[in-house]
């Protein structure tokens, strides 16, 4: 089939007021932009987006925040006899790809804006005869195997018959920044598209437990952040890596073994704290999942947070390993994470899971946390 355009549909965007609308669609424009070579037209929520390379840009779509659903479609001019030609030559295309023949039910829906001669029901009813006519195939309005979808704007007619869901959600760069904690696991790549699904840019760290870790768990992170750029489009992860061994080790040697994974989690959130004063940011994500291992218990959740100066936001705190794997595979995160890393060898043998908050004040305290997570800071890299 040859093209014309694509047509893109916003959803939650269409609820703000008429000024953050704007704003919205500016982004959204300007993030469609950034990875596909095109020509926008916005029109009444709806984005005519006339792309150099359909292909490109279908596959590119599917990963732009903000975007509900986009059809690939023909234009021409509201008037019958154009219809008729060409619907006529799009059936004819339709066919030649399997997807009508003389048995096929069919629908036609069409959607109306401005003034005509006849309703939306005629000129669907229109082009339902038009169809017949071509192929002899049956209407069944209530459960058809196909739909022809005929958008009326005015002068200018649409043609098309899917509609590609599209990842949904706000326009990255909409909600401000977060510093997004991602190791080399499964669930924090997923809780940082969660965010950057709600609008929000990121900056990524990761922590290099090395000596108490190999070097492949800092290449599986750089990895999954290639993974998520894929869905930064207008604004690329910025990402920053810590020597954390130096602080692991001090955590040894000055605190009680069973609190290490605990003050390693506290060092992070402290550590963060410190990066996204630096880059502006408004809060710190995590992959935390109530219970799914011995640091995420509640005691161990509020232990490890006493210290943070910014909210902590875990968009997975409530999803079991099914339902954040699901979404690992979807977004093609899942292969990278499941890369053997080698794990972490400064986990005790009996991690603390009911961390005391004052006995964890304490070891903060021994370990010189403040100060560690400063000398800490000194080497983090881009
Ligand atoms: N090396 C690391 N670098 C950056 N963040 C980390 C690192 N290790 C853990 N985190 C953060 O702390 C959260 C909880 O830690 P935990 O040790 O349970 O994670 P994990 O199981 O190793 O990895 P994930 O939760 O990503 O599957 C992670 O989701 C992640 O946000």
């Amino acid at each position: 089939m040859k093209y014309d355009l694509i047509i893109g549909r916003y959803g939650e965007v269409g609820l703000k007021s008429p000024r953050v609308r704007g704003r919205f669609e500016r982004k959204l424009v300007s993030n469609i932009k950034s990875s596909i070579k095109c020509d926008i037209d916005v029109n009444q929520a709806r984005f005519f987006i006339f792309p150099e390379n359909f292909d490109d840009a279908v596959e590119k779509l599917d990963k732009i925040f903000g975007i509900v659903s986009y059809s690939p479609a023909i234009s021409l001019t509201t008037d019958l006899d154009e219809i008729e030609k060409h619907l006529t030559k799009y059936i004819e295309e339709l066919e030649k790809q399997g997807l009508i023949d003389s048995d096929t039910p069919f629908a036609v829906r069409c959607r109306r804006v401005g003034t005509h001669d006849l309703s939306s029901q005629e000129f669907a009813a229109f082009a339902g005869s038009v169809v017949v006519k071509k192929i002899g195939a049956p209407v069944d309005l209530t459960n058809p195997k196909i739909k022809i979808f005929l958008e009326v704007r005015e002068g200018e007619t649409y043609i098309f018959h899917e509609k590609i869901q599209g990842p949904g959600g706000l326009p990255l760069g909409t909600q401000g920044r977060l510093v997004a904690l991602i190791s080399s696991g499964i669930d924090s790549p997923v809780a940082a598209y969660l965010m950057m699904k709600r609008g929000c840019e990121i900056t990524a760290i990761h922590f290099d437990n090395d000596p108490f870790a190999g070097p492949q768990v800092t290449e599986n992170f750089k990895e999954l952040i290639n993974k998520l750029n894929e869905y930064a489009s207008g604004s690329p992860i910025r990402t920053k890596i810590v020597k954390y061994g130096d602080y692991l080790q001090k955590c040894k040697d000055k605190a009680p073994e069973k609190l290490t994974c605990v003050l390693c989690k506290s060092g992070m959130y402290k550590l963060a704290s410190e990066v996204a004063k630096r880059e502006k940011a408004l809060g710190i994500i995590d992959g935390s999942s109530v219970g799914q291992v011995a640091s995420q218990t509640l005691p161990n959740i509020l232990a490890t947070r006493d210290n943070a100066e910014f909210p902590i936001l875990s968009p997975l705190i409530g999803l079991d390993k099914v339902e954040i794997e699901k979404i690992a595979k979807k977004i093609g995160t899942f292969p990278i994470s499941e890369l053997n890393d080698g794990g972490c060898s400064a986990v005790p043998k009996y991690p603390e899971t009911k961390a005391n908050l004052e006995r964890v004040h304490d070891a903060v305290e021994a370990i010189n946390q403040s100060e560690e997570i400063l000398k800490a800071l000194d080497k983090l890299y881009s």
